[in-house]
């Protein structure tokens, strides 16, 4: 497939997603790149093994569990995608791709809306019984870390303007992954900090990625140390890293296990711990499947955390907590952990959060902690 690319100058790259409304499409920005990607109108459709090469770029989404039953998903995940259009920003200069015709896409400029909402979820019960039957299951040892999660519904006074909320997403977290994807009349959107995995030639990278703390004016080296040296998120956090440790053990190696700091976001600190390995014979695909879900979205042992989420969460997972990502010809590219995220339709907005819990754990700071996660959604209303 031979794309056919030209260099052109939008004050906004969001003017590529406002130009193919009401068409399939996806934006990925990449905060250590700072790049964005964009693409509209679907081509092909791949399945696992297909060979990538000669699509310059692949989106997909896949969804935490497997099946999904709620109407609110329906037609979502599970694909990869190449697409007719692309547009991608890099270093300031904006190329757009296109097979067949070039099309002049028009300067948009973005204008903010304050969207005017209710919450329709009245949950806090549902968190106490939740997190109970997380904590049971740690005190009967059949799990060690589980993470719950809540499902908020917000109804907006008019549809919702997925560009305002795009364009306040990308000013807010300059920090965070910010991917978008249209179909069908819904967009699933966020704006995560959290690699799931990278692959670029043979270097892989995963993010350990677990270990809360709010963010409080004034104070980030404070809160940041009490972070660092607190024993339930240390702990929470160690299991991330274990866990990915293993999987990546059993495919290679050499795992290098970098320092553990902490991640600042607009909201919140995090601890985080890159790893590293080296692998020349799996695809990108592969690794995606081997580490999905982390223990920073499951638990563990995983079979058993992921058992209880399904069983006693009462809303569906979709594709929040999923594997989001890229991929380019070669089949490098990255996945992201679809968290800090949304699903929106018309005037409502579904805001997803969730937290470890371990044994240590309280419901109420827990309760708090989910709050401040879904200040990203919410704060780019
Ligand atoms: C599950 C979420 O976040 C994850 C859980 C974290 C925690 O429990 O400390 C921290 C970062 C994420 O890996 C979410 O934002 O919904």
């Amino acid at each position: 497939m031979k794309y056919k690319e030209k260099k052109i100058k939008l004050d906004n790259p969001l003017s590529f997603w406002n130009y193919f409304k009401n068409e399939e499409r996806f934006l990925f920005y990449n905060p250590l790149k700072k790049e964005y990607i964009l693409g509209a109108k679907r081509l092909k459709t791949f399945s696992m093994k297909e060979n990538l090469k000669d699509y310059l770029y692949t989106f997909s989404s896949m969804r935490f569990f497997d099946s999904i039953k709620d109407e609110k998903w329906a037609g979502f995940g599970n694909e990869t995608i190449a697409f007719e259009y692309y547009l991608v920003e890099k270093d300031g200069q904006q190329t757009l791709y296109y097979l067949k015709d070039f099309i002049e896409i028009e300067n948009r400029e973005v204008k903010i809306c304050k969207h005017s909402y209710k919450y329709a979820t009245e949950d806090e019960q549902d968190w106490k019984e939740l997190f109970s039957v997380a904590n049971n299951s740690i005190s009967r040892k059949e799990v060690n870390k589980v993470v719950i999660s809540r499902e908020i519904k917000i109804e907006c006074d008019r549809v919702v303007n997925v560009d305002s909320l795009l364009e306040n997403l990308l000013k807010k977290n300059p920090n965070s992954f910010v991917f978008s994807y249209f179909k069908e009349g819904k967009t699933f959107l966020g704006a995560t900090p959290e690699i799931l995995v990278q692959k670029e030639k043979d270097n892989i990278l995963s993010y350990a990625l677990a270990g809360t703390i709010e963010r409080r004016e004034k104070n980030d080296e404070l809160q940041k140390t009490r972070l660092l040296n607190d024993p339930k998120n240390r702990y929470e956090h160690e299991i991330v890293i274990d866990s990915i440790v293993n999987v990546v053990k059993k495919f290679t190696e050499e795992t290098i296990v970098d320092e553990t700091t902490t991640l600042t976001l607009k909201n919140v600190h995090h601890l985080y711990t890159p790893i590293y390995t080296k692998d020349k014979s799996s695809t990108l695909l592969e690794w995606v499947r081997r580490l999905h879900p982390t223990p920073a979205v499951g638990g563990n042992p995983a079979n058993k955390a992921l058992e209880l989420i399904k069983r006693h969460e009462k809303h569906e997972r979709g594709l929040y907590g999923a594997p989001i990502g890229i991929m380019d010809q070669n089949g490098d590219g990255v996945f992201v952990v679809g968290i800090r995220s949304a699903l929106i339709e018309q005037n409502t907005v579904y805001a997803y959060a969730g937290c470890g819990i371990v044994d240590e754990s309280d419901y109420e700071i827990e309760y708090i902690e989910t709050k401040n996660k879904l200040r990203t959604i919410i704060e780019s209303l």
